[in-house]
């Protein structure tokens, strides 16, 4: 069994129990408060600045040169294609600034910066790819839910349905079973060890959001 299939069975449970977070149900059928949206989107966006960071290092560090150009572009389009995403929000719910990082986003991408720096390459590569990985699966479960046809949120449904996210993430799975298989036994267990640790940080980030979780 390939690393990916073993290591999402580890998270399917709690991957299921994304899916029925009110955060998430509540962007399905377009019920979800205006605030709670707003707090994610200034999260998010504060989120992707430092997810292409954390990329950009697995970029320099990673043995490949055509693994370094795939991460090169996977942090290129965190900072640029998504911010217009966020652009889009900010503008049309009437967000002016991001404000300051709150505790759940911060953990989340220490975490990864971290890992990205100083841990063996394969286990940042393990880390970044619940953020494409849940992120499709999620998407397409919205996307294949929908309710209504009038949804504030369609724009955020619709990037993360689309044909070319989903094969950016194939690539990502792709390339963390190429280095899982070439890697060590030790190396391999940290890997499964940093994809179950992030998965439970995009839990997290969305519970936040709901919760408008902030430091005290
Ligand atoms: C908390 C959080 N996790 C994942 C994503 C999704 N995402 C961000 S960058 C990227 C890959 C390159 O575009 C993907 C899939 C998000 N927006 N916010």
């Amino acid at each position: 069994m390939k690393w990916s299939e073993s290591t999402w069975q580890q998270i399917e449970e709690r991957y299921e129990s994304i899916l029925t977070m009110p955060f998430i149900t509540e962007l399905s059928d377009g019920s979800l408060p205006r605030e709670k949206f707003q707090f994610y989107m200034a999260q998010d966006s504060l989120y992707l600045e430092h997810f292409g960071r954390a990329l950009s290092l697995i970029a320099a560090r990673a043995h490949q040169i055509r693994d370094t150009l795939e991460y090169m572009r996977y942090a290129e389009t965190a900072i640029v294609v998504e911010n217009a995403l966020h652009e889009f929000y900010f503008d049309d719910f009437g967000l002016t600034e991001r404000g300051k990082m709150q505790p759940v986003c911060h953990h989340y991408v220490h975490f990864l910066k971290s890992t990205a720096a100083l841990d063996p390459v394969e286990v940042g590569m393990a880390a970044v790819l619940p953020c494409f990985w849940i992120y499709k699966k999620v998407g397409d479960h919205i996307y294949n839910n929908l309710q209504s046809d009038n949804n504030p949120y369609q724009k955020w449904i619709d990037t993360y349905g689309g044909e070319e996210f989903a094969e950016a993430v194939q690539k990502a799975i792709d390339i963390c079973d190429n280095t899982a298989a070439e890697t060590t036994p030790a190396i391999r267990e940290k890997m499964t060890e940093a994809f179950i640790t992030a998965s439970i940080m995009e839990y997290h980030f969305w519970e936040a959001a709901y919760d408008l979780k902030m430091w005290i």
